[in-house]
């Protein structure tokens, strides 16, 4: 095992800092997003306003007794943690806590009458029914004709910047688009993924899903096309079990998807029917594992969900919070080798992220100072970079 150097666990208890700007201001706009999206009743609203004291200024608290997770949650750190201020206990461990307190506010878990209703449908809805998915629907009919390879290569890179498409990000960093100019790939190991596959030759892909939407589309169709082509045999997605960070995808949120596919026209609807079919020959394979919503790093991941990752050719993981949860939630060293700090990953890995927040590793030592020459620190969190990596050795 490598002498892994350590880093300073991420805490929101910096005045100034994007964690604490996460804690303090996201997660009240967050609140009032929500209430302002459904009709809720009184209840609910003053579940909320209590929510809203509590995640800025209080202690986190226990579970009710009768909670369906209570035992998940007590493995995870909430004895630890509990009296504690938010700010103050890891902020990778905060941000989930917050999402479960407010599907228990919203009365998400039920028994009740809104059991089941994922208080962030109405964002992704309209996000899955906007001008611009119909854009990129359109846009697959003209890479048809296109070289297997290179279609994958364009697939590949729109379910990298895919990842872009997020809503809790954008409630809070709407500025951040005006960036668009000057996107780029700050590490890109697309050539280990493909000869990872290539030799692997019909194997199986894992994809763990970040967002539904504008994410989850380019996600779905990268499988297809890899499925369709032949390059992998089998899929399998993982997703949320309940919603979570906003934008990310539950398995409801895959039906629409695929819904939204085959309603489509030409290549978009024939790669939804050909999804829809590998669903139901097993082909691919869904699962919503309760460590998908844990507010742990996979360091600690659970025997079964190790087992599973174990057997896949190679395992994709999107988005952000992803990437904070193989690396650990620490302020690397930018130029921390990556292969070193995704060792706890137990199969072949492959990191498709844009940059949304401090965690960073495996730069050379050129590019980030180009990066910090041009924006400071900005690049850390302006979601306008984006990185490919891969660890091929378990
Ligand atoms: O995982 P994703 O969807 O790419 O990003 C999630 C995110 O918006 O949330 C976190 C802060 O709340 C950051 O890690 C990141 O900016």
């Amino acid at each position: 095992m490598p002498d892994t150097p350590s880093a300073p666990l991420l805490l929101g208890n910096q005045p100034g800092s994007f964690p604490h700007s996460v804690l303090a201001e996201r997660h009240p706009a967050i609140i009032q997003q929500v209430r302002e999206a459904f009709p809720y009743e009184p209840g609910q609203h003053r579940a909320l306003d209590e929510l809203l004291a509590n995640c800025t200024g209080g202690e986190i608290e226990p579970l009710p007794a009768d909670a369906h997770d209570r035992d998940h949650w007590e493995t995870w750190g909430l004895g630890e943690y509990t009296g504690r201020s938010w700010f103050d206990v890891p902020w990778l461990w905060s941000e989930s806590w917050f999402y479960r307190r407010l599907l228990q506010a919203v009365g998400y878990f039920g028994p009740g009458p809104w059991q089941g209703v994922d208080p962030f449908r109405p964002f992704k809805v309209a996000e899955l029914d906007s001008a611009e998915t119909d854009e990129e629907l359109a846009a697959l009919d003209g890479l048809a004709g296109r070289p297997a390879a290179e279609q994958a290569q364009a697939l590949l890179h729109g379910s990298l910047w895919g990842n872009r498409a997020d809503l809790g990000f954008r409630l809070s960093a709407e500025g951040a688009r005006a960036a668009d100019a000057a996107p780029g790939l700050v590490a890109d190991d697309s050539d280990r993924l493909w000869s990872l596959l290539d030799k692997a030759d019909g194997g199986t892909l894992y994809l763990v899903a970040d967002n539904a939407g504008r994410e989850l589309v380019p996600d779905l169709l990268l499988i297809a096309h890899l499925l369709h082509s032949g390059l992998i045999a089998q899929a399998v997605l993982h997703v949320k079990p309940y919603p979570y960070y906003v934008s990310d995808a539950t398995t409801a949120d895959v039906v629409d998807a695929l819904r939204r596919l085959t309603g489509a026209q030409g290549a978009a609807a024939a790669y939804g029917r050909h999804l829809w079919s590998a669903l139901g020959d097993g082909r691919l394979t869904l699962r919503a594992h309760p460590f998908s919503s844990a507010p742990l790093p996979y360091a600690e991941m659970p025997g079964d969900l190790r087992a599973d990752f174990a057997a896949a050719t190679l395992t994709i993981v999107k988005g952000d919070l992803n990437y904070r949860r193989l690396v650990g939630d620490r302020l690397w060293e930018p130029t921390t080798p990556f292969a070193e700090v995704a060792t706890c990953f137990p199969g072949p890995v492959a990191a498709l992220r844009t940059l949304k927040s401090d965690v960073i590793t495996g730069l050379d030592a050129h590019t980030e100072a180009a990066l910090v020459a041009a924006e400071e620190q900005r690049w850390r969190t302006s979601g306008t970079h984006a990185l490919i990596q891969v660890r091929d050795v378990p």
